[in-house]
């Protein structure tokens, strides 16, 4: 019988009492300084019994400190960092068919008003956020309707807007749109060209005649489908599009969200509400029976990647003691365990480096204006030989390094040669690289006009004035300009970034020679005996050294800190 299911069966009073709840022995009463030890000896009591509880047999709890955590001493969050999101701008309520009716006006004039306008949705980067789980779930979002019009010439209410919040260092990009103000448009010209009136006979407002579209109308009483086929509807005037769309970027939206925003940015307006029964009054129709439906909110389909922001990125094989290095020098609660992939996502630590009197306890050097109080490091899962080939956890995670100003190489003295694993990790790193560049220049290729680069110059295209949208003129067919061209977020090569490499359980007995080995190696390739280990010409190599350390004695680690502050501003 287990020692729990023995305490399971005994009767409270004879397991616990008078050791740890001496009050449910009715004998006893404590005096007050009974009570501050009982207090002392009870919290200390119950951390031993929180530990006893994760493997009692296996480990000895006292042992347990920062550096070599108990295997539930973790801070575990959701992490998320790619989604696809589809966001839709609000629709515009519907106007209003009302007429005055008062005392002695029976038949008074219309007084519908117009629908509202949709919601916006906006984007915003902000501190805080740290992943993109929560809108990987929600997969759709929606702004709101605006409200429909009422009579006595109330307006409709507008939608609610929507405000998406993603974390710093949010990659945007745009998969697919529809819009439905552009399709109408699109139907419009068709209409007008091959229709029963040529595009000349289309009135100076530009509206259609009647019969056009009669599925955007509100007819009263609209009940029966007889009356809108019967009808005599006006023309149908030109959708109209939200003046805020001026402040949409650019489609297809491409953006790269690499610093805090002070203030939300607008991906998608809301469409223009429909027009009340006062807007149809004519000679020949004083009293219209007819409204227009508000317009359909545009969707966009995104795709959101995260790629973490921090100055330096741990780079290495499993196990090699990344998570235990973080933790010696920051005080992150990343989780450490003897085993593969114990990391499964990344993991950001802050080193402070402010000496709490208001200034860095570290020199930084001259370009920065501000003194760096802090910098931050970001441990990703290990890699694996055969990385780019998708074994292991593949090289997504190297994502969350590749825009880290310094790489800091863990390399295991006492598992394998520390050269080789080094070589290996930058191999991965390349592959990585390369297929970041490939998907990069698909994406161009995808975005680029089709036709060899030629597309047809529109001088102007307004959203405010949609009746101002001239036609191509014949033969006047251009390259892009170049204001127009697709900004691409490119990043310097990873190869060209300030590196070092951090030796780790150095205090294992047999390692030194491996160490020596590496060191030999990293002078050589300074001087350009040997090769870049990623292969590139000019890949980094102004001061190549290894740091050797024990990072669960945290021995040798103090001085890590100003190194990687050396060249962060190098
Ligand atoms: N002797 C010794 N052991 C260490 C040292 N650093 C880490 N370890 C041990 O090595 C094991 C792996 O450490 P982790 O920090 O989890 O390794 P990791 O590189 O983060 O592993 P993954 O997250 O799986 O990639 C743990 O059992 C640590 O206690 C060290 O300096 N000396
Ligand atoms: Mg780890």
């Amino acid at each position: 019988m287990s020692p729990s299911t023995a305490a399971r069966r005994l009767p409270l009073s004879t397991t616990l009492t008078p050791f740890l709840y001496p009050c449910l022995d009715g004998s006893w009463t404590p005096s007050l300084r009974t009570l501050r030890h009982l207090t002392r000896s009870h919290l200390r009591l119950r951390s031993q019994v929180r530990c006893q509880t994760t493997d009692a047999s296996a480990v000895d709890v006292h042992q347990f400190d920062h550096l070599n955590p108990a295997p539930t001493d973790y801070s575990a969050a959701p992490f998320t960092d790619a989604c696809s999101l589809t966001i839709g701008a609000g629709g515009g309520g519907h106007g209003c068919i009302s007429f005055l009716r008062e005392k002695y006006i029976p038949n008074g004039p219309p007084n519908g008003g117009d629908g509202g306008t949709g919601g916006n949705v906006y984007i915003q980067a902000v501190r805080g956020e740290t992943s993109l789980h929560k809108l990987a779930r929600r997969g759709m979002l929606k702004a709101g309707r605006g409200k429909n019009g009422q009579g006595s010439l109330k307006g409709g209410a507008r939608g609610e807007d929507v405000l998406i919040t993603v974390p710093v260092g949010t990659v945007v990009r745009e998969v697919s749109r529809v819009d439905p103000l552009e399709q109408d448009e699109r139907e419009r010209s068709a209409f007008s060209r091959h229709g029963s009136r040529s595009h000349e006979e289309e009135d100076d407002a530009g509206d259609l005649p009647a019969g056009f579209q009669r599925d955007k109308w509100l007819i009263y009483p609209g009940t029966l489908p007889k009356s809108f086929s019967v009808a005599e509807l006006p023309p149908l005037p030109r959708p109209r599009r939200n003046n805020l769309a001026s402040l949409q970027p650019a489609a297809p939206v491409r953006l790269d969200l690499d610093k805090p925003m002070n203030s939300p940015l607008l991906l998608a307006a809301g469409a223009m509400g429909g027009l009340g029964n006062p807007h149809f009054v004519s000679k020949t129709a004083l009293r219209p029976k007819f409204a227009t439906k508000g317009g359909s909110g545009m969707r966009i389909s995104l795709q959101l990647e995260l790629k973490l922001l921090a100055d330096v990125g741990l780079v290495g094989l499993p196990n090699a003691g990344k998570s235990t290095l973080l933790r010696a020098i920051t005080n992150s609660r990343t989780r450490v365990g003897n085993w593969a992939f114990t990391t499964l996502s990344p993991n950001i630590g802050t080193v402070v480096l402010d000496s709490y009197t208001g200034r860095p306890s570290l020199g930084t050097k001259g370009r920065r204006q501000e003194p760096r109080t802090n910098f931050t490091i970001a441990d990703i899962p290990g890699l694996i030989e055969g990385a780019h080939l998708d074994k292991g956890l593949g090289l997504g995670f190297l994502r969350h390094v590749e825009r880290a100003a310094v790489l800091a190489f863990v390399v295991d003295l006492a598992a394998r040669d520390a050269v080789a694993a080094l070589k290996d990790l930058w191999t991965e790193v390349g592959e990585y690289e390369k297929l970041r560049e490939q998907a990069l220049n698909a994406e161009t290729e995808r975005l680029q006009p089709q036709e060899d680069g030629v597309m047809a110059f529109k001088p102007f295209e307004s959203s405010i004035f949609p009746g101002f949208d001239p036609e191509p003129v014949d033969g006047a067919v251009l390259n892009p300009p170049a204001g127009r061209s697709l900004p691409a977020i490119a990043l310097p090569p990873i190869s060209s970034k300030p590196w070092l490499v951090v030796a780790t359980k150095a205090d294992l007995p047999g390692t030194q020679e491996n160490f020596q080995s590496l060191q030999s190696y990293l002078q050589k390739v300074q001087s350009g005996e040997e090769q870049h280990p990623s292969g590139k010409q000019n890949g980094w190599r102004k001061t190549l050294f290894a740091v050797p350390v024990s990072a669960i004695n945290k021995e040798g680690v103090s001085g890590l800190p100003g190194i990687l502050l050396n060249l962060l501003d190098a």
